[in-house]
């Protein structure tokens, strides 16, 4: 399998080069050539499987001759073995049509640890014995750094800088990070918003010097490792749902088009996809995208849902790129970075609208939707995964016989306060994560500015040899 960039100036690389690479060193993302198909015997086959067993079928095709399948099997069940439930994404029937998916039952309470438990054991696996020291630059609204940090602490050859937007993330995300005490993890809240550090991380990569001198790496979901992770829980949910003999439909709150990405990635495997639903806060750029072509950025608005609070969706390349029967995306994307707008062409439109739909989702949504799982079901779930709830609820045009899976993406005692506003109840941090509000915190704060950020990273990072 080999993987090439979205925007056609990159050397191609196998599956080993493109999880230590991250991002396309032309500032393009990594997909495979081609998508490997499940044949429908293939996917009834999952039927019954393990979690682990599943994510061995589903993701030994992408990782080609670059591990065996037993060292694929081994990395699987460390990275699951951690999580707190037996079925590691167990299913939640909510009433006749809607069930949740909950993604959050890993070491940091969040979906993000279903693929970066995995990814801490590639990296550590493909650097093992190369001598080689990578440094990870990441950039969170609330939940990648988390698990990020609980995936790579400690570990030998890494150091991760993560950047948070300053007072923009729940009080239990950010001490999640930051009282983490590891010599290779550093913290640092930057003066701006979630899309300034993104846009800091990227920089980053594509300042020759500085990524000359250290061999750079990306834990956000730009790194194509973390959506092959996410593709397995797609399958694992629909087959259990009646998949291949039944289609499923997706609902995803989504930010920077990863999560949802995935679901695409599992139809053109071959999964009976009936639609993915794309769930977005007010922060609404790719419901403005999908539903009438206006990809243009806004200013980021801080809302109850901090991990959405998105406005360049990194991941929307990705599909435009496939949509487009994959030319390259250079040009695109220059003029979008130029001006921060973009209008889809009629037939990226009509490509996406064949399989997406979109529903953007206020305040008062979000909370009726928590009141209504709770009331419903007896569930609390978080306001992110309330806005995916929201959407699934209004969406038209799906046969009442088709299950609608909303993915859980958060465990709602990261959200404590927004869920008791909503439900009247306060969720309780499961006993796992510990003395939470006891530790002490450490981290920088820093300008937006790269020349601020690059100045800390060159300080602590290992240089390559
Ligand atoms: C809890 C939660 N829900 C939803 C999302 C959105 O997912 P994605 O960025 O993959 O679209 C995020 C952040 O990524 C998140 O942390
Ligand atoms: N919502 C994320 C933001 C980064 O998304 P990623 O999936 O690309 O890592 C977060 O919570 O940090």
């Amino acid at each position: 399998m080999r993987y090439i960039s979205t925007r056609g100036r990159a050397p191609a690389l196998d599956f080993r080069g493109a999880t230590l690479a991250g991002l396309a060193s032309d500032g393009g993302l990594y997909l495979p050539d081609a998508w490997p198909t499940l044949s429908q015997d293939e996917i009834a086959g999952l039927g019954g499987l393990s979690y682990v067993d599943t994510a061995v079928a589903v993701m030994a095709p992408f990782v080609g001759d670059a591990l065996t399948r037993e060292e694929l099997r081994d990395l699987c069940e460390h990275a699951y073995g951690r999580f707190a439930h037996d079925a590691v994404t167990p299913l939640v029937q909510l009433d006749h049509q809607h069930w949740l998916l909950e993604l959050f039952h890993g070491p940091t309470l969040a979906f993000k640890d279903v693929a970066l438990q995995l990814l801490g054991l590639l990296f550590e696996k493909f650097l093992h014995g190369s001598g080689d020291h990578l440094t990870i630059i990441g950039a969170t609204s609330g939940d990648t750094g988390s698990a990020a940090i609980d995936a790579v602490a400690g570990r030998e050859g890494i150091h991760i800088f993560m950047l948070h937007p300053a007072g923009r993330v729940s009080d239990v995300q950010r001490r999640q990070m930051t009282t983490v005490r590891a010599p290779n993890v550093h913290n640092i809240a930057i003066e701006g918003d979630f899309d300034q550090a993104q846009a800091l991380v990227k920089a980053m990569f594509a300042d020759s010097d500085f990524a000359g001198r250290f061999r750079l790496s990306a834990v956000n979901s730009i790194n194509w490792a973390r959506l092959m992770a996410q593709v397995v829980y797609y399958f694992h949910a629909a087959v259990r749902l009646g998949a291949p003999h039944r289609p499923v439909a997706f609902s995803v709150p989504t930010g920077n088009f990863g999560d949802v990405f995935a679901g695409y990635v599992a139809s053109r495997m071959g999964l009976p996809v009936e639609r993915l639903i794309v769930a977005t806060n007010v922060n609404d750029i790719l419901h403005r995208a999908l539903s009438e072509g206006d990809y243009s950025q806004g200013s980021v608005v801080p809302t109850a849902t901090p991990s959405m609070d998105i406005q360049v969706s990194s991941n929307f390349e990705r599909l435009l790129f496939d949509l487009g029967g994959r030319t390259s995306l250079a040009d695109q994307m220059a003029g979008f970075e130029a001006t921060r707008a973009m209008r889809l062409t009629n037939s990226q439109r009509e490509g996406a609208a064949r399989l997406f739909s979109s529903a953007r989702i206020d305040a008062d949504g979000m909370a009726r939707a928590m009141a209504w799982a709770c009331e419903r079901a007896g569930q609390l779930i978080d306001p992110h995964s309330a806005i995916g709830l929201a959407a699934a609820r209004e969406a038209a045009g799906i046969d009442p016989a088709t299950p609608i899976v909303t993915l859980a993406t958060a465990h709602p005692a990261k959200f404590p306060d927004a869920v008791e506003r909503a439900t009247g109840q306060r969720p309780r941090l499961p006993s796992r994560i510990g003395n939470l509000f006891d530790r002490e915190e450490s981290y920088a704060t820093l300008p937006a500015e790269i020349g601020a950020i690059e100045a800390f990273v060159a300080e602590r990072a290992t240089p390559r040899g």
